[in-house]
């Protein structure tokens, strides 16, 4: 799990790949996720390959091996993280890329492996810089496929350059070893947590996303609805009072039709400014869609919330939208304090949906109780 969060994107995407929604991402969207991927593997490659040139560059040393080696080593530890960078970034499928290179990566310390005569802490080094990698992108899948290819890579290479294998362990081979050894888990661990973090930060503000309503900010309806079988729930275990509000704006479509959908949308935000101005910052106010809102007031009889609907009334009649002063804001409110009789929280809800009724058609601009 923690592993899999390196790569976040992959996480989110886990379903998509199962088959619920394979089309859960547009073209633009899997470039920049591409991107990010690469990015995010560029500061543990870069810092990592630096820290394997010392021990490898040893172990070179030992063997005596040829220059255009050398030539090789400098281009991988230090232009190639830079390169791989550029090229993931200019690709049309990033994602793609950076994979191959996990790949290349895996390919080149075997090739190390097998020029150092399986020197075991430079291999050690080298194989964990990459095993890492490989797990954090892609997990068991990746790194398998990644160990394969650095075996077969080391062997070819001890068998074409006939390098002699040089299992033991010297001082200096362990000196220059060490840092990649300690700093690069540390590294790989600290480019994990950042990337939790983002992940976290993600997650809530998909939550709050999926909670809201975009227009006035309240809850939407199917997260009100779930706070309010939530308050039933209480309600019927502790026997305590709560009432649940049905607010709906007054002749709203004509709003819309004689003045427009912005002066309506409008007229829905003032509308939500004065209820959370009005209302205890406990009463939990939701937007129905259209005109229409609802408010849980725990802890309150309905004589409390015919007050607090008192007083919005009062603040809207003292109301001007500034598109368009003259449209006067009235609303009608049904009212349900809970009752043991309901069986569901549905029913509590049709209750508050009757008495709105009756306020409609007793007139508007009133406030009405479920009898
Ligand atoms: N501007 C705007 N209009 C919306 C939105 N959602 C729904 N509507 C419109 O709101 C109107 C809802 O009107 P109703 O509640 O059915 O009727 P009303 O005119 O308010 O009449 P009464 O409720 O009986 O007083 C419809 O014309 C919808 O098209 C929105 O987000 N913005």
């Amino acid at each position: 799990m923690f592993l899999k969060m390196m790569n976040d994107d992959d996480f989110y995407n886990d379903a998509a790949r199962e088959g619920a929604s394979p089309a859960a991402l547009s073209p633009d969207e899997h470039h920049r996720s591409g991107i990010r991927f690469a990015r995010r593997n560029r500061l543990p490659r870069t810092c990592g390959l630096a820290m394997l040139f010392m021990p490898v560059a040893g172990a070179l040393v030992a063997q005596a091996q040829a220059g255009e080696w050398w030539l090789l080593l400098v281009g991988w530890c230090f232009i190639w993280p830079q390169l791989a960078w550029q090229l993931a970034y200019r690709s049309a499928d990033p994602r793609q890329s950076e994979m191959g290179f996990l790949k290349v990566d895996a390919i080149m310390a075997g090739i190390w492996i097998g020029l150092t005569g399986v020197n075991i802490l430079p291999a050690v080094a080298l194989g964990l810089m990459t095993g890492m990698n490989l797990m954090g992108a892609g997990g068991v899948r990746l790194f398998s496929a990644g160990a394969m290819l650095t075996a077969t890579a080391a062997l070819v290479t001890l068998q074409l350059t006939g390098t002699a294998v040089a299992l033991a362990l010297s001082p200096l081979a362990f000196w220059l070893a060490l840092p990649s050894l300690v700093l690069y888990p540390i590294l790989f661990a600290w480019v994990s947590h950042q990337t939790a973090i983002r992940l976290a930060e993600h997650k809530r503000r998909l939550e709050r996303m999926s909670a809201r309503d975009g227009m006035t900010g309240v809850f939407n309806r199917r997260h009100w609805e779930l706070l309010l079988s939530q308050e039933y729930e209480q309600c019927r275990r502790y026997h305590r009072e709560a009432v649940i509000l049905i607010i709906d704006i007054d002749h709203f479509k004509c709003i819309n039709d004689t003045w427009g959908h912005d002066v309506g949308d409008e007229a829905i935000i003032a509308v939500t400014r004065q209820l959370q101005l009005t209302l205890r910052a406990a009463d939990v106010v939701g937007r129905f869609g259209g005109d229409e809102f609802a408010v849980i007031m725990s802890g309150t009889g309905a004589q409390n919330a015919i007050a607090a609907m008192t007083r919005v009334h009062e603040r809207l009649a003292g109301l001007t939208l500034p598109c368009a002063p003259q449209v006067a804001l009235q609303i009608s409110v049904g009212i349900a304090p809970w009752t043991p009789t309901f069986s569901h929280y549905r029913e509590w809800l049709k209750a508050a949906d009757v008495a709105l009724y009756r306020a409609k058609n007793g007139g508007r601009n009133r406030t009405e109780v479920a009898a």
